[in-house]
């Protein structure tokens, strides 16, 4: 079972992804990222890669794809907030994209 970042978590696992253009939704407890690709393949294949971490982890994200950009929020429905599966797959998808 995962449980809800604590404070301890939030600071050390949350603050290097806020300075890496994650936002923080407090009050949903959720992160959010505004990924802008080249165009319209570089971010299908952003997801489409993405999808395969989520799936490999049953952890999925919410987003959406308008052109080349694709907007995701992060968040934990089992415990209704931020745990490390978001942090995880939030540093994945950096990388991801970063690739
Ligand atoms: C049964 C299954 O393991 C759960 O419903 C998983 C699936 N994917 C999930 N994704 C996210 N973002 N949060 C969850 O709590 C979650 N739970």
């Amino acid at each position: 079972m995962t449980d809800k970042l604590s404070d301890t978590g939030r600071k050390t696992m949350l603050e290097p992804l806020l300075a890496t253009g994650w936002e923080l939704d407090e009050g949903r407890d959720a992160i959010a990222k505004t990924f802008v690709f080249d165009d319209f393949v570089g971010a299908f294949g952003f997801m489409t890669r993405a999808a395969l971490w989520a799936e490999k982890w049953d952890h999925h994200p919410e987003w959406s794809n308008v052109y080349k950009t694709v907007k995701v929020v992060l968040t934990t429905h089992d415990v209704d907030g931020l745990s490390a599966l978001d942090v995880k797959l939030a540093r994945k998808m950096d990388q991801i994209a970063g690739a």
